[in-house]
């Protein structure tokens, strides 16, 4: 093990993406011939400073994603666990398996998060005790009653959008799940979970290409942003050695 290597990770892929409308769960669609869910996984294997993964999917692909660990040559996940119905169940399910000081989560379907971005967020939270990755909205935010009528327009400054890792302190977070089973609670992110517990969560700015692919329309966005990625690596590689 690495000596900086102190943090865990959960990457949570349990969902069906019904929202993606696809008969193959979102996270195994390709992005360059390779699953959205594995790309996912090589940045984390990459980055000196995380120690083990925990890989949380559907009960039925807990052997092919075994296997697809083996292809792709992904040592540092230490466990393939089947979630929970909820995304917040299998975060829970994925954070029993770790014991380290800190831990973050990771959406799956969030293949193109930097390691920039991700050590902003890590750095964040050894400050706070929890961060997350967030962009400011862009657009002018409404909220709509029920009949379609705006009633109220809250002010951007204050509005951003919330992405993953989400990082903290292990403890902090274990206790805010176990708090929220015991009352029945069920967020959206593990933010909610912390800052219902009662503890301040800060953000740590990321940027805009690190999107969740939740519709068919983010596919192609993802295909384009992945390869202009490799250009620009393989650009830089070429100024590197002269050529
Ligand atoms: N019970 C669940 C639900 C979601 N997730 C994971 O949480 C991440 C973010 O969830 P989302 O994009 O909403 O995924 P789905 O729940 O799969 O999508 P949908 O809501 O469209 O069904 C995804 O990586 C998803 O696989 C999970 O591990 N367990
Ligand atoms: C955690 C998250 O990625 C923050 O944007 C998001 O909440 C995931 O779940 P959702 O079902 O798409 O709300």
């Amino acid at each position: 093990m690495l000596a900086g290597a102190k943090w865990d990770v959960i990457v949570v892929a349990a969902g069906r993406g019904t929202r993606m409308g696809t008969a193959e769960s979102k996270q195994y669609l390709l992005l360059q011939d390779k699953p959205i869910v594995i790309h996912t996984l090589e940045l984390f294997e990459a980055m000196e400073e995380v120690k083990e993964i925990v890989l949380v999917v559907g009960a039925q692909d807990v052997s092919r994603c075994e296997e697809l660990l083996l292809q792709h040559h992904l040592h540092k996940v230490k466990a393939v666990a089947a979630g929970g119905s909820e995304r917040q169940h299998s975060v829970r399910i994925g954070l029993e398996l770790l014991q380290g000081e800190w831990v973050m989560v990771h959406d799956g379907v969030r293949p193109l998060v930097t390691p920039e971005a991700v050590r902003a967020c890590m750095a964040a939270a050894e400050n706070a005790g929890a961060a997350v990755l967030a962009v400011p909205v862009k657009d002018t935010i409404k909220q709509v009653n029920e009949s379609g009528i705006i009633v109220a327009t809250p002010d951007r400054r204050s509005l951003w959008a919330i992405q993953t890792p989400q990082a903290f302190r292990r403890s902090l977070l274990h206790e805010a799940h176990e708090a929220a089973l015991a009352e029945g609670f069920v967020g959206t992110d593990d933010a909610m979970v912390v800052e219902r517990y009662g503890a301040a969560v800060v953000v740590a700015e990321g940027d805009y290409t690190n999107i969740k692919i939740t519709t068919p329309e983010d596919l192609p966005w993802a295909e384009f942003l992945l390869a202009n990625r490799e250009q620009q690596k393989e650009e830089r590689r070429r100024e590197g050695t002269g050529r």
